[in-house]
């Protein structure tokens, strides 16, 4: 019997395609550039699966033009780059890759929050530039991790790898925001206390997104909330693109009427807004949370382990639109 045919839309490791060789007829993109939705749709002829990244949208479009896809699977938790509803409309399965990049991903929102409220960045800046000639008392002085208090706005896998991260390693005081509240014991756990949206903003020195794209979570922070937040605030964003209005946060910047921000994701990535990059008290990473090299095994194996057991009749492990009950 024929193999199936894939095709994976970036290039990924080399142990990857051959894994996914055993099991498949694979086509890969070779060159590390994004297709443009033209090109994706011309490689998808013919493909009954396809190994994505939050690079490649897969839409009606895309869909229409492809009826022999059967599933994508994205090597990413994040699955804003498909439209699940025109997925499941057309009978295509998505899925993403949870779990694997949890912890690796608190490591970093914890990372880009200490370099952010520290100005880490900042001053190795001034010092590479030649400008460092003496001491003074509040050259770089910032603001304190231990003992403040964090806000999670996303308290999900990865929030609550952050929230231990602080209360347990750093004793500061924990609150989130949710749509829905955790359970008692999840709470406890985190050391974590529920508050509305407002509150948090008006009452965290820290303030952490690593809530998921959609429209509902567009713009979770503008300028009316920015405004909420105090004066010596520092807002990091790890979530997605989007979920900030990076040119209000730029203003508010500029303006600081917040301290500080660090952003490993922007609106309209990989394009950054202009005014980000010349305002001083920011710090700016091009989405790189899940990058340790294990992590981005794990999620890759995790891509392909879905299109493999998906094939093999055993079901998406991980899907993240309806999965029709023979295929369960
Ligand atoms: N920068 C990077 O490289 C990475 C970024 N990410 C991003 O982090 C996101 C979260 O991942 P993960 O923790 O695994 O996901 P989870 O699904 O475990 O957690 C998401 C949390 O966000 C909450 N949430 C969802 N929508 C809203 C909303 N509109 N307002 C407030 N809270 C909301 C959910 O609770 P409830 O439903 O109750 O609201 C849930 O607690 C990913 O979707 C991805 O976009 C992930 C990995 C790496
Ligand atoms: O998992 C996610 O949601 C991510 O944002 C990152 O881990 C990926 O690096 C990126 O989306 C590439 O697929």
């Amino acid at each position: 019997m024929s193999k199936p045919k894939i095709l994976v839309a970036r290039a990924i490791f080399p142990e990857t395609i051959e894994r996914l060789s055993q099991h498949f007829e694979v086509e890969s993109n070779q060159s590390d550039e994004s297709w443009s939705k033209e090109q994706l749709i011309e490689k998808l002829k013919g493909k009954q699966g396809a190994f994505t990244t939050g690079s490649e949208r897969i839409d009606a479009a895309v869909l229409d033009a492809n009826p022999d896809l059967k599933i994508c699977a994205n090597m990413a938790v994040g699955y804003n780059n498909f439209d699940v509803d025109a997925m499941a409309a057309h009978g295509v399965l998505g899925t993403n890759a949870p779990d694997v990049l949890t912890e690796t991903t608190a490591d970093f929102g914890f990372a880009l929050l200490m370099a952010t409220a520290r100005r880490i960045t900042e001053s190795e800046h001034f010092l590479r530039a030649g400008k460092w000639e003496k001491w003074s008392y509040d050259m770089f002085a910032g603001s304190d991790i231990h003992g403040a208090t964090l806000g999670i706005i996303g308290m999900g896998r990865i929030g609550q790898g952050i929230a231990k991260r602080g209360a347990h390693g750093f004793g500061m005081k924990v609150i989130y925001h949710n749509r829905s509240r955790l359970d008692a014991a999840l709470e406890a756990d985190c050391k974590a206390s529920y508050v509305s949206k407002e509150e948090l903003l008006k009452t965290a020195d820290h303030v952490v997104l690593v809530v998921p794209y959609s429209p509902a979570s567009h713009h979770t922070i503008g300028a009316g909330e920015l405004a909420l937040m105090k004066p010596t605030a520092t807002l990091v964003n790890i979530a997605r693109g989007g979920i900030v209005d990076d040119a209000a946060l730029a203003v508010a910047l500029r303006e600081k009427r917040i301290a500080a921000a660090g952003l490993d994701v922007f609106e309209g990535e990989p394009k950054v807004h202009p005014d980000l990059l010349t305002v001083p008290n920011v710090v700016l990473t091009p989405h790189i949370a899940s990058a340790t090299v294990p992590t981005r095994r794990a999620m890759a194996d995790l891509a392909a382990d879905n299109l493999i057991a998906y094939f093999s009749g055993k079901g998406p492990l991980t899907p993240v639109t309806p999965v029709p009950a023979a295929t369960k």
